[in-house]
């Protein structure tokens, strides 16, 4: 199966991008969020994007990110797709994807079916969903906490949008969880790192690898 599009976030040094890159993922994510380890500055954040080739798509993570850091962000980085990590409602997705002309990717945590809810909301109104496990309430870190969520929650679901699975996924499990869920695209942080913050190109070749040689319950 080579229709498996991977992103790879966290990014923060160029040879990164260049091993993203040689994999053939489908998109590098560059995490703005100060209490990450893996937290880029808008100018690094424009440096590393410069090493990207033309068809790996730039995507920016934010969480709940007020207007005057967004706006920095977008004029600063050369942008594909913004990624809202935060609590943003339906309403704020719609308003940043009309203020800057971007494709918005919302992140939906998943812990039990009272979370289902939400896909729905925000397939009316995101270009994408990220389906990732929802955070522990002690978390430092919305989000880059290498958990994953049970997968038989999404099994099977028609969704409106594209979406992609995310949430404690590895080498290991990525081919289980692609053809449990369905899903035609998977996002990996922790997962692909030597330690934490820090991408291993070894990891990330052989994650890109499981994953596009993983097969999808075909769609009926
Ligand atoms: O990665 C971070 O440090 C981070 C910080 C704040 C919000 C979200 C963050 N990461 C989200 C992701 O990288 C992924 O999209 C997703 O949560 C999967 O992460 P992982 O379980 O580590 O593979």
């Amino acid at each position: 199966m080579r229709d498996i599009r991977v992103k790879i976030c966290g990014l923060s040094r160029p040879e990164d991008v260049v091993a993203v890159a040689e994999a053939g993922a489908a998109y590098c994510g560059f995490v703005f969020f100060e209490k990450s380890p893996r937290n880029v500055t808008p100018e690094q954040a424009r440096a590393l994007a410069q090493e990207a080739p033309v068809g790996l798509a730039k995507v920016a993570l934010v969480v709940d990110a007020e207007d005057r850091v967004l706006d920095r962000i977008v004029d600063t980085v050369p942008l594909d797709m913004l990624q809202l990590q935060g609590a943003e409602t339906p309403e704020r997705v719609a308003a940043l994807r009309a203020r800057h002309g971007l494709p918005v990717m919302k992140a939906v945590g998943l812990r039990d079916a009272a979370d289902l809810g939400q896909l729905a909301e925000y397939e009316a109104v995101a270009d994408q969903l990220l389906v990732d496990a929802k955070p522990p309430r002690d978390a430092a870190l919305p989000g880059g906490n290498g958990l994953s969520f049970d997968w038989r929650l999404v099994a099977g679901r028609r969704f409106a949008r594209p979406w992609m699975l995310a949430g404690g996924l590895t080498a290991d499990n990525v081919a289980e969880a692609i053809a449990m869920t369905g899903t035609r695209q998977v996002d990996v942080s922790s997962g692909v790192e030597a330690a934490r913050g820090v991408k291993d190109a070894a990891k990330i070749r052989a994650f890109v690898e499981a994953a596009r040689s993983a097969q999808p319950v075909p769609r009926l």
